[in-house]
């Protein structure tokens, strides 16, 4: 196996341990877990397969460190917490080229990621200092109501491959502003990112046991989280399967639970669209990260009259995509995260061709590598395919031509899943009648892009429970308690 080293201007980011209560550990029997770049299989680096009792000491620690950490003020931790983000910043070049050569999405991606999702921990030092109560009229003569918003405690975090550290900060920082303690178990395809956030979380003063990172096997960890009486709280961003395999598994301590779980966003071009912007808000919801987002274009409906001239643009659009390393400049589109994503979306394309679907660009694995895939594009797709009822997470455009806004609303909303959706349109009737029918936790109008911290990121139906962003993000992290207060005269 090749070996691949990075050019960090900071070496040290890049860590082949775990983070438990504030040390750097090996596993005890000093297993590991290889790192390797999806570009080539190249070993970037190893982890830790920490076994059980590494982990209840991750616990342990948390716990331990909750209450004090949640005395400080909010002051207190609103600082930590924004040094925090400043070394993000100042970092994130280091950070891009680890998150690149673990995930393989393009350099500027990594980067963007990087920055746009550092505003989470910006956000939330912010939102640290509003978390307020009430102060109620009492029931009673010389009575007051009291209504105090405290940090739920212990929290367990799993995050995914796709935003192998942006999906970190949206958890970490309310948790932490909040009061909470955190343990992260990040995706064993790209822990590297999460260990370097570590690093930086330590340097900001982020006190020992209060943010952990350990690697190890997902299930037995799984079963930990959802077993072990001190984690009152699992925030999960996954797969809509394990989302439901961790609900089950922690009803019997009727843990909190935050799920950000799969999608299959519509994205809709009516017929009074601009159609040049639709052309450009697809290629931004479809392409990103070769399409392995959560909230990606999932299928695309454009109206009878519309079709022939949004597919041309979009073949001229998507033709100019550059595949290539993640690394290299001009770079636009990556591999896919393994070889299984690559028979999933041939899996798709193939079903959708032999149920009568055209194929008008790619449609094939590319030479570059065994993890890529050409962009595709596919006409006169039909309800009745995969690609339509699963989330595909590559670069597969499917479009499906629809008659008038009660068709395609029905073909919109028949899905389990309900995260994102999109619909480009001027009518400003329409625009209201379009967003209120959609059955999604986010609508999109007129815009391909959808993530930002001032926002409530979140599903309905099976893509999940509770918002991560905005200062709703913050109530997931928070119990409320209720103090009648008496005997006042
Ligand atoms: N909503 C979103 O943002 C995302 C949705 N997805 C969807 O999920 C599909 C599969 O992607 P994939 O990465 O395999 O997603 P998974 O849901 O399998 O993995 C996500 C995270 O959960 C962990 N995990 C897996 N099984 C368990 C378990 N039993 N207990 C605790 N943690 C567990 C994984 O650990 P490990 O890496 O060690 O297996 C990883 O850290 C994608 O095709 C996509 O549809 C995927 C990523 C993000
Ligand atoms: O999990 C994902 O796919 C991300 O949430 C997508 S985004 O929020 O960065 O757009």
């Amino acid at each position: 196996m090749t070996t691949r080293s990075l050019n960090l201007a900071d070496p040290s980011l890049l860590v082949d341990k775990a983070f438990v209560a504030g040390q750097w550990v090996v596993a005890p029997d000093r297993t590991t877990i290889e790192v390797t770049d999806p570009f080539d299989g190249a070993l970037v680096g190893t982890v830790p397969s920490l076994d059980v009792g590494s982990l209840r000491r991750a616990i342990d620690a948390a716990h331990a460190a909750q209450p004090g950490w949640a005395a400080k003020t909010a002051k207190e931790r609103s600082n930590i917490l924004r040094c925090w983000f400043d070394l993000i910043i100042a970092n994130a070049d280091d950070l891009a080229l680890i998150l690149t050569s673990e995930q393989g999405k393009p350099l500027a991606e990594a980067k963007g990621e990087i920055i746009s999702n550092a505003g989470y921990i910006e956000w939330f030092a912010e939102e640290a200092k509003r978390v307020d109560g009430d102060i109620i009229p009492g029931a009673s003569p010389g009575q007051r109501i009291l209504v105090l918003k405290q940090p739920v405690g212990v929290c367990a975090a799993i995050t995914p491959w796709n935003f192998p550290n942006g999906m970190i900060t949206r958890k970490a920082g309310p948790a932490l502003a909040a009061g909470c303690t955190m343990i992260l178990k990040p995706a064993s395809q790209t822990p590297l990112s999460a260990l370097a956030l570590a690093v930086l979380a330590e340097r900001a003063g982020i006190p020992a046991g209060v943010f952990s990172v350990v690697t190890g096997q997902a299930k037995v960890f799984g079963q930990e989280f959802c077993t072990n009486p001190k984690i009152a709280k699992i925030t999960f961003t996954g797969s809509t399967e394990v989302g439901r395999w961790l609900m089950r598994e922690a009803a019997g301590g009727i843990k909190h639970l935050s799920l950000e779980l799969g999608g299959n966003a519509p994205f809709i071009v009516f017929d009074d669209a601009d159609i040049d912007a639709a052309v450009e808000g697809a290629m931004t919801s479809k392409f990103r990260n070769s399409g392995q987002t959560c909230v990606c274009a999932n299928r695309l409906y454009v109206q009878d009259g519309v079709v022939e001239a949004f597919t041309t643009k979009l073949i001229a659009k998507v033709k100019a995509l550059q595949l290539g390393q993640g690394s290299q400049p001009g770079t636009t589109q990556g591999p896919l995260i393994d070889e299984h994503a690559v028979t999933k979306v041939e899996q798709h394309v193939a079903d959708a061709l032999g149920k009568g679907a055209t194929l008008l660009l790619g449609g094939k694995r590319s030479a570059l590598g065994s993890t890529f895939f050409e962009p595709t594009v596919i006409g006169g797709v039909t309800q009745d395919m995969l690609v339509t009822q699963e989330e595909t997470f590559a670069p597969l455009a499917p479009i499906i031509s629809f008659k008038d806004e009660a068709d395609v609303i029905a073909m919109a909303n028949d899905s389990e899943f309900g995260l994102a959706s999109y619909f480009y349109a001027r009518d400003m009737g329409r625009v209201m009648r379009v967003a209120e029918a959609l059955q999604a936790g986010m609508v999109g109008v007129n815009t391909g892009a959808l993530a930002n911290e001032m926002a409530p990121f979140g599903g309905v139906k099976q893509s999940g429970l509770g918002r991560e962003g905005s200062r709703y993000g913050m109530d997931g992290y928070l119990e409320l308690k209720y103090v009648c207060l008496a005997g006042l005269g």
